[in-house]
């Protein structure tokens, strides 16, 4: 079965948001977006605009689409119905508007392309002459990359060679280096040591902040973020909540979506979620016991 977001609950209903960009366009725009594969329905009905500036949290279970959204929103998967805009245009492949930080995976040891190049490739698409003053720009913006990452120091070592933390770090500064109107992060802080987690959870909130990018934050886990979030879409099972971390993460929203109790508590500004697991799964109470 598939719901529709209660009134209220779609389109852009944050005040701070339509007061940091009252008249630009969405970055991103879905209109009766659905997406099955087959008999099975991922979402429907997606109506959502995702403001220049606003940071958008994708919560949900395994298998419960937030992936699939992104690439829909990269133009790798079509939607099965509805309409997707991305920086004013029809999603396409290889839009040099998107950044994209891609979920953690393992890179063959063997792989010899060296950091440096792989946060190159971010600014490929982009009209880059072959001058020398375009060529020392490209080298600049990728150099002030690999700082703003702590990478300089191993950017020249093959990423094979590389830990999974430190491959990470320059998938995001790959996303970033091309100072993105549209940043998709798929669970971007996945396997950082803490300090890094608080930078590039920095990096990325400063390309919603001051450089008016829209953030789509795709995460399990919600309180590392949660300061930053303007809003959160929680999908479920097909179904689905747009609004505020307030409006969406609370005992009544969350119970209605997941279909059974579910408590939400706020403990010290965190939030603790009883009946779902770390993975955004409902947890029977035996389970929990
Ligand atoms: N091309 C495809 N054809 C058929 N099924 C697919 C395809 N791509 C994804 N799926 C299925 O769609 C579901 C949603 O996948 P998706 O990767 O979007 O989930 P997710 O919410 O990101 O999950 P996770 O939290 O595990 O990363 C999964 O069950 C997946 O197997």
């Amino acid at each position: 079965m598939t719901a529709k977001p209660e009134a209220g609950h779609s389109g852009h209903d944050s005040t701070a948001v339509a007061d940091r960009a009252p008249s630009r366009a969405p970055a991103v725009q879905l209109r009766g977006a659905q997406l099955s594969y087959g008999t099975r329905v991922l979402w429907d009905g997606l109506d959502l605009d995702v403001e220049p500036g606003e940071f958008l949290a994708v919560l949900g279970p395994n298998g419960s689409g937030k992936t699939s959204l992104l690439r829909v929103l990269l133009g790798l998967q079509p939607l099965s119905s509805g309409s997707v805009k991305v920086a004013g245009a029809p999603a396409h492949r290889g839009s040099a508007r998107i950044g994209y930080i891609p979920q953690q995976r393992a890179v063959d040891a063997t792989l010899t392309v060296r950091g440096r190049d792989l946060v190159g490739f971010g600014l490929d698409g982009h009209h880059w002459g072959m001058g020398i003053r375009q060529r020392r720009e490209r080298r600049r913006r990728v150099d002030d990359a690999l700082r703003a990452v702590d990478a300089t120091a191993y950017a020249k070592m093959p990423l094979g060679l590389l830990s999974g933390g430190e491959q990470q770090r320059l998938r995001v500064a790959q996303a970033l280096v091309s100072d993105p109107a549209v940043l998709l992060c798929d669970e971007p802080l996945l396997s950082l040591d803490i300090a890094h987690q608080r930078k590039v959870s920095r990096l990325i909130s400063q390309q919603a902040r001051d450089a008016g990018a829209a953030v789509l934050f795709v995460t399990h886990e919600l309180n590392p973020v949660l300061p930053l979030v303007d809003r959160v879409l929680y999908l479920v099972g097909g179904r689905f909540r747009i609004g505020t971390p307030d409006e969406v993460m609370n005992s009544e929203t969350l119970s209605e979506l997941y279909g059974t109790r579910i408590e939400v508590a706020r403990v010290g500004g965190r939030l603790v979620v009883s009946g779902v697991d770390e993975e955004g799964c409902h947890v029977h109470e035996a389970e929990q016991a």
